[in-house]
């Protein structure tokens, strides 16, 4: 019986896989944008989470995002406020994490290979790596991001996949909105994403998807991975080594 529960658990979750895994191949199709709420449950969530805040409150791991650019009045203006750190999930006390990267990487990859098979636009990429794990918190203060693309010149990332910690987390009294700007998109329809616990948000990453994290006044927490295309970064690393770069 024993066997039989587990072999149980082990379908239960491959639905559960097969079901985002469409849901995403889908909703990249339709929309460019997809949203999977409840990723992890509440019992991993929060141990992710525990894991991010141990790393937030140990000095020295997180370094200032903070990207600044001189207004015409020569004062700073802050372009991004975010405080980050990048892990590839084998550190000391980010098992959890570790485990968030991995059931990540089993949704896109398998979607990907969805993707090819009925020639959705996913199907389109050849999704063989990712950056290390980007660790973000946005401090509170008003920190943002202005309105950015994040690969807009074909650096070989081809989705955004972030993965929000903030348990209860009212964009009304704390803001941090993450207010995506779907090229296509009729009129000036936008994507508003509050940035909610246990939620995770994929989006192209190219210049179909300009996003800006509106000021947020509570430390906001996230977890980003880009995954690449195969072909486009080895054609990015060509331009590199024979240096034909901006
Ligand atoms: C050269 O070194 C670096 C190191 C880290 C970098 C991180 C970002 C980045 C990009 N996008 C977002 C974002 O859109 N967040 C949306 C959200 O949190 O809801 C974000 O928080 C951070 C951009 C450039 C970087 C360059
Ligand atoms: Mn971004």
């Amino acid at each position: 019986s024993l066997q039989h529960s587990s072999w149980s658990n082990v379908f239960e979750q491959r639905k559960d896989l097969d079901e985002i895994c469409q849901n995403l191949v889908q909703d990249m199709d339709a929309y460019g944008v997809c949203v999977v709420d409840n990723f992890l449950g509440e019992e991993k969530g929060k141990a992710v989470l525990g894991e991010v805040l141990g790393m937030y409150n140990t000095k020295g791991v997180f370094k200032d995002g903070q990207l600044v650019s001189r207004k015409g009045s020569g004062d700073l203006k802050t372009i991004r406020g975010d405080r980050i750190t990048w892990i590839n999930g084998t550190e000391k006390y980010c098992n959890n994490i570790k485990q968030l990267i991995s059931q990540v990487d089993a949704v896109v990859v398998r979607a990907n290979k969805m993707a090819m098979a009925s020639s959705g636009k996913l199907g389109m990429y050849n999704i063989d790596s990712r950056t290390k794990a980007m660790v973000a918190c946005y401090p509170g203060l008003g920190s943002h991001y202005v309105k950015h693309v994040d690969n807009p010149n074909r650096d070989g990332r081809c989705i955004t996949a972030i993965y929000y910690l903030n348990l209860n987390w009212n964009v009304k009294k704390s803001g941090g909105l993450l207010r995506i700007f779907p090229e296509g998109w009729l009129g000036d329809k936008v994507a508003d994403i509050e940035p909610v616990f246990d939620r995770l948000l994929f989006f192209w990453s190219d210049r179909r998807n300009p996003h800006e994290v509106q000021p947020a006044f509570d430390t906001r927490y996230a977890i980003t991975l880009w995954y690449f295309d195969a072909i486009e970064r080895k054609e990015a690393r060509q331009r590199y080594e024979t240096g034909r770069h901006s």
